[in-house]
C-alpha cells in the first residue's frame, strides 16, 4: 500500500477556532484507491514545525497532502517549507504574476506588494490553477514522490483536488460502501444485535455513526464483502431501516407523501421553522409541502386554531402537540398536520426541563403525539433533535418505521 499522510496547516486549527474538515475530506476521497492513510496532522503557521513536520512525512510516505497556508500573508509558510524540506529554492514565476495582477486588475484593484510570494514555486512543483481565488496550488513529483500543495478553503481547493487526483495515477483497489439509515436504536443497541458481523477489520469493515437523523450503519471495503455484510445486516436491522446510501429523510418523506396523493402542514414552536426548512430542503417539495408556521408565543398558538384551553394548560404537552398538528391539518386543508413543542433550553418551561420534546400529527387515521425526553447539550442540538423526531413520528406512519428490534426476525 502506498503510504499517504495529509497535513492541515494554520493555527486556527490548533486553537480550535476552525474544525479541519479538509484532511478528513481528502482522507475519504482517497478511499477508492490502494493508498493507507498513515497519519493526518495539523500544524500550526510555524515555518520551522512545517518544516520538520515535512521532512518526517517525506521520510516514509509516497503522497503528502497539504491543505492550507498558501496565502499572502508573512503566516502562509506552506510554500516555504515545502521548499526547504525539499532542498529547493523558490523563485518567482512571470507568467503565474501576470495571471495574479490581471485577477486585481477586473477588479480594479493595484495589486498588493503581499500578492507576490504567491507566485514563487520550487522548480520541481507544477502550478495547480485555482480557479476561485489568488493561491495557486502545487504538484510536486520528484523521486518516485507526490507532494500536492492546495489552498484551505474548501470551495477552492475541491475542484483542484478533483482535477488532479486521476492525474496521479494511483493504483485503485475495489472498494465499495453500503450505508443503511436507521431510526429508533442506538449506537450499543445495534452493535449487540450486529454481534459478530460488526466487523472492525479485514477485507471490509462495519462503522456506526450517531446523526440528528438517527444512526447510520456504514460498511466499506472490497466490494463482494461489502455485499455479503450488507445482505447478513439488513435483516437484522429490519424496519428501523429508513434509508440507504445518500437517501435523506425529508426526500423519503416526500416521496411517500407523493405515492399516496397526499399533502403536509406544519406547525413548530421550539424549531422556530426547521422542520419546515427540512423538508423544503427536497427538490420538488411544493408537489405535497402545503406550508407552515411558527407559532412561538402561547398567543400565536391560539391565533392559529389551538383551543385556549389547552394553551392555558401548558404548551409543553401531549395534548398541545396534537392540538396544534390538527389546527394546521385544518386551516391548510392537508392530510397530515405535524407538529414541535417542547424546550430548548437553556434553563427550564413550565416546569419542564431543557431537552423535553413533544411532536405531534395529525392525520387521517387520528392524532397522535410523542415525548422525548432528549439530551440537552445545546439549544441547536435539541431544536435539531426535535425537528428531526417530528419527521420520525410522520415516517411511522407512512413507512411503517421503527418497532423494535427484538421483533425482527432475520
Ligand atoms: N412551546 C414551545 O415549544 C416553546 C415556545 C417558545 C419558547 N420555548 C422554549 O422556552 C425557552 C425560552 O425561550 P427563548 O430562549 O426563545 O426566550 C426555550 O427553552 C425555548 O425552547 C418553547
Amino acid at each position: 500500500m502506498l503510504l499517504t499522510e495529509i497535513i492541515g496547516v494554520g493555527s486556527e486549527l490548533l486553537y480550535g477556532e476552525t474544525v479541519d474538515t479538509n484532511t478528513a475530506e481528502i482522507a475519504r476521497s482517497l478511499q477508492p484507491y490502494a493508498v493507507e492513510v498513515r497519519r493526518t496532522l495539523r500544524v500550526a503557521d510555524d515555518l520551522g514545525a512545517l518544516t520538520a513536520e515535512l521532512r518526517q512525512a517525506l521520510g516514509h510516505a509516497r503522497l503528502v497532502v497539504l491543505s492550507g497556508g498558501l496565502g499572502p500573508t508573512p503566516d502562509d509558510v506552506t510554500r516555504e517549507a515545502v521548499a526547504a524540506a525539499l532542498g529547493e529554492g523558490l523563485e518567482p514565476d512571470p507568467e503565474v504574476l501576470r495571471w495574479l495582477e490581471g485577477l486585481f486588475a477586473a477588479r480594479g484593484w493595484a495589486m498588493p506588494e503581499a500578492n507576490r510570494k504567491q507566485a514563487m514555486k520550487i522548480p520541481s512543483a507544477a502550478w495547480l490553477p485555482n480557479p476561485r481565488g489568488t493561491a495557486p496550488g502545487w504538484w510536486v513529483r520528484r523521486d518516485g514522490l507526490d507532494l500536492v500543495a492546495l489552498p484551505g478553503p474548501p470551495a477552492e481547493w475541491r475542484p483542484m483536488w478533483q482535477q488532479l487526483l486521476p492525474q496521479l495515477g494511483l493504483p485503485r483497489r475495489a472498494y465499495a460502501q453500503k450505508a443503511f439509515k436507521t431510526f429508533g436504536l442506538g449506537e450499543s443497541k445495534i452493535t449487540e444485535e450486529l454481534g459478530e458481523l460488526f466487523v472492525r477489520q479485514g477485507p471490509a469493515e462495519v462503522g456506526t455513526y450517531a446523526k440528528a437523523h438517527g444512526v447510520e450503519v456504514v460498511i466499506r471495503g472490497e466490494p463482494e464483502e461489502v455485499e455479503r455484510l450488507a445482505r447478513l445486516i439488513r435483516p437484522k436491522l429490519g424496519p428501523a431501516v429508513w434509508g440507504e446510501d445518500d437517501a435523506t429523510l425529508p426526500q423519503v418523506l416526500l416521496h411517500a407523501l407523493e405515492a399516496r396523493g397526499a399533502t403536509l402542514a406544519t406547525i413548530e414552536s421550539l424549531t422556530g421553522g426547521l422542520l419546515g426548512a427540512l423538508v423544503t430542503e427536497v427538490p420538488g417539495a411544493s408537489r405535497v409541502y402545503l406550508g407552515g408556521v411558527v407559532s412561538y408565543s402561547p398567543e400565536a398558538k391560539v391565533r392559529y386554531g389551538v383551543p385556549r384551553q389547552i394553551v392555558e394548560q401548558g404548551t409543553v404537552s401531549e395534548s398541545c402537540a396534537v392540538a396544534m398538528a390538527e389546527a394546521v391539518r385544518n386551516t391548510l386543508g392537508a392530510t397530515y398536520g405535524l407538529s414541535t413543542t417542547g424546550v430548548a433550553g437553556p434553563d427550564e418551561l413550565e416546569g419542564h426541563p431543557a431537552g423535553t420534546v413533544f411532536v405531534g400529527l395529525a392525520g387521517p387515521q387520528g392524532s397522535r403525539a410523542r415525548r422525548y425526553r432528549l439530551p440537552a447539550p445545546s439549544r441547536e442540538a435539541v431544536r435539531q433533535r426535535a425537528a428531526h423526531a417530528a419527521l420520525f413520528l410522520l415516517a411511522e406512519e407512512l413507512l411503517g418505521l421503527g418497532r423494535p428490534l427484538r421483533e425482527v426476525k432475520g
